[in-house]
């Protein structure tokens, strides 16, 4: 099958998502219409509890729309499958990292490859090609996670999100607890892994820096989005 450069890859279309609390209702996303090209870098932003991390949650099939539909590369994840599409085509980093600290930095990678049944003979090179492709020092690949620093904790996460090959990587406030320069460097992987690698990234952010670095930025405020 082939695709036109700029399909998108990612289409919300008239999403709606309201949560029940007793027996008020309360509409979080109101008829989010947006399409997700690759090779790009977009960043979501909006005021605390603007729906930001909802939104995050449903275009990476973690949660499904009250109303409206999201489409990968034109067909719908829930006919997808949700788990077929976390697994196959759109992986998370969440803010927690969640690596198994006990394991090593290859490790990770290589447990994620077999949990997500990633067909490839040898797993471990693969692991390393990512860590290096990531900016991971060769001294560190080995190395249990827990021993590692935050920003190099963080790179083997977007590692291992991106271990089973991955269009849509996704990532919720990725530098919300690193310093400036550290989060520099993870800015540029984001802009390296769109433009060198045609990843459509996604960013949920309260950092102006990732803002700026980003090809779009799409601000969530009253229910919709927009960009900015
Ligand atoms: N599972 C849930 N059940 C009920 N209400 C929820 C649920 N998840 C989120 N909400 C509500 O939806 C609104 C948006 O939350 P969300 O976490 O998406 O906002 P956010 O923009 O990511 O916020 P922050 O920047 O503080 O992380 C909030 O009022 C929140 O309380």
């Amino acid at each position: 099958m082939t695709f036109l450069p700029h399909a998108p890859v990612l289409e919300l279309t008239e999403v709606t998502r309201s949560y029940q609390s007793g027996n008020r209702k309360r509409t979080v996303l109101r008829g989010i219409s947006y399409a997700f090209e690759p090779g790009r870098m977009y960043a979501v932003i909006g005021p605390s509890g603007s729906g930001k991390t909802t939104l995050l949650s449903l275009a990476s099939g973690l949660d499904s729309p009250s109303t409206g539909t999201v489409r990968f590369r034109g067909k719908d994840v829930a006919e997808l499958g949700l788990g077929r599409y976390r697994n196959r085509h759109a992986a998370t980093v969440f803010q927690s990292l969640n690596l198994l600290t006990y394991m090593t930095a290859v490790q990770n990678i290589t447990s994620a490859m077999e949990i997500t049944g990633v067909q490839r003979g040898n797993k471990n090179q693969r692991a390393v090609e990512l860590l290096d492709l990531l900016g991971v020092d060769a001294a560190d690949h080995n190395r249990r996670t827990l021993k590692l620093s935050g920003g190099q904790q963080q790179r083997v996460a977007i590692a291992r999100a991106l271990a089973c090959e991955v269009d849509i990587l996704f990532a919720d406030e990725p530098t919300g607890s690193l310093d400036h320069e550290t989060a520099g460097g993870i800015i540029s992987v984001f802009r390296k892994l769109a433009h060198d690698e045609g990843k459509c990234v996604v960013v949920v952010t309260h950092s102006r820096e990732v803002a700026d670095a980003s090809d779009e930025v799409l601000q969530l405020k009253r229910g919709k989005l927009s960009a900015r």
